[in-house]
């Protein structure tokens, strides 16, 4: 425990795959019935919320302006505006600690409320670019201040808001959702277009707190008004489920049943990705928890081949493409992903983490700006650098448990994974991958 590199774990070769998981809450639908309980008349029930480190930061976030956030049990909560009033301005500085999530949709949420605060994370946050939601604010009549467009960010006091009608040039539902949550309080109607589609989760559930929004066609309309509570059940999170799915994908034999899964079309494209691969995957159960579409996903593995991902198809699993990449160092071909740039400015800087510890692993691949190209290939043990990036460790995690016996892999820098996966290593022994902390 506890090096230089922070703590880590060790992965050697896995005996069979295999088992029935259920993964935790969904980490963006747990942000967003936090953000919008808080703010809605009457206040609300969440149920199956992610107990992880980002959205407790944003639970957190939330009391210190003045909501009442009780625990219930488990993954149960009641959220409630403070009494008599709206949210206060903070005496702290907000900090939202590693999540991208809460710091930009809190502050278009701080901004819609005129409230003056300071927001703020820590280390791989303040690199994180930030003009992409304090422009599109500012344009609107907030008075948000960031040095050289990364936090911490500085709201001041402003004389109100007006809709806006934008393009947003990257497609990205974080900034989606920043400028939705300042125009509900805004003057007039605000307009977002988009690129391409991103998830509509912030769409769904404003609709389902009675929001005057509507969406399709890529672009969303949101007229100004408030919200009425209702209590929030969230589903499994498909980004955590997407490791087993591609573990059990990448391996022929194994199968791996995940249950309840969230498979919100803007959220599954990793599904539609792997069956292009060949994998054989499942949806049983289908059904609508809380306007998200649920269901448990069967996957059995099968002899894969390369594709191509084009920039769409990115934008509908950007954070599934590092445990794509682990199906793509199984498949027989080059795997190419185009469109991706996105992916250099998450948690860390995903392509060149992914290249570097493929590369680390014996496989060959290129990278260019916005995107990599993975061809598939034998794999040998050695060392991760997981830059403290959640979904780096966790995808390098599957392939270690795909080693040929006798190899070992030490992936280093872990601890971040509890921004998201709880009990990740218990849910991987669970389905009989062989990995140790250390
Ligand atoms: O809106 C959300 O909950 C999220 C949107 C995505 O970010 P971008 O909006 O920056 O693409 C995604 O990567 C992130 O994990 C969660
Ligand atoms: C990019 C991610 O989260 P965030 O932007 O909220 O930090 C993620 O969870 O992969």
């Amino acid at each position: 425990m506890g090096s230089a590199q922070g703590r880590g774990w060790q992965l050697g070769a896995a005996a069979e795959i295999g088992g029935v998981l259920q993964v935790p809450g969904d980490k963006s639908i747990s942000h967003r019935a936090l953000l919008f309980l808080a703010i809605a008349e009457g206040g609300g029930e969440i149920r199956g919320l992610l107990e992880a480190r980002d959205c407790l930061n944003t639970l957190a976030a939330l009391r210190a302006l003045g909501a009442r956030i009780d625990s219930l049990g488990p993954g149960s909560y009641r959220v409630v505006g403070p009494a008599g009033g709206g949210l206060r301005a903070p005496d702290k500085p907000l900090d939202l600690g590693n999540s991208g999530t809460g710091l930009r949709l809190l502050t278009g949420l701080l901004a819609g409320l005129n409230l003056p605060a300071s927001l703020t994370g820590d280390a791989s946050l303040c690199r994180r670019p930030m003009g992409r939601i304090v422009d599109p604010l500012n344009a609107m009549g907030a008075a948000i201040r960031a040095e050289d467009g990364r936090p911490p960010l500085h709201l001041a006091s402003h004389e109100g808001l007006q809709g806006i009608d934008y393009a947003m040039p990257v497609a990205s539902a974080q900034v989606k959702s920043a400028i939705l949550l300042a125009g509900l309080h805004a003057r007039g109607e605000t307009r977002v277009r988009e690129p391409a589609p991103t998830r509509d989760h912030s769409e769904r559930m404003l609709a389902g707190l009675g929001a005057d929004i509507e969406w399709g066609q890529g672009e969303v309309r949101l007229r100004p008004g408030g919200l009425r509570g209702q209590d929030i059940d969230v589903p499994a999170d498909f980004s955590s489920a997407a490791f087993f799915v591609a573990l059990a994908a990448a391996r022929p034999g194994a199968e791996i049943c995940l249950r309840q899964v969230g498979i919100n079309p803007t959220r599954d494209g990793l599904l539609r990705l792997l069956k292009r691969m060949g994998a054989a995957v499942g949806l049983e159960n289908q059904r609508l928890v809380g306007g998200e579409p649920v269901a448990d996903i069967r996957v059995t593995g099968q002899p894969l081949e390369a594709i191509t991902v084009s920039a769409e198809e990115v934008a509908l699993a950007v954070d599934e493409i590092p445990a794509l990449m682990i199906a793509a160092a199984r498949a027989r071909g080059t795997t190419h992903v185009e469109g991706a740039a996105e992916l250099r400015v998450k948690e860390s800087d995903r392509i060149a983490a992914m290249a570097e510890g493929l590369q680390a692993m014996g496989l060959s691949v290129e990278t260019r700006p916005d995107g990599l190209s993975v061809t598939g290939g034998p794999i040998r043990g050695g060392r991760i650098a997981s830059r403290g990036d959640h979904r780096i460790a966790m995808s390098f995690a599957m392939l270690g448990a795909l080693l040929p016996a006798g190899e070992q892999l030490r992936i280093d820098d872990v601890d971040n994974v509890a921004t998201s996966f709880p009990d990740f290593i218990a849910r991987c022994k669970a389905v009989g991958v062989n990995i140790q902390e250390s």
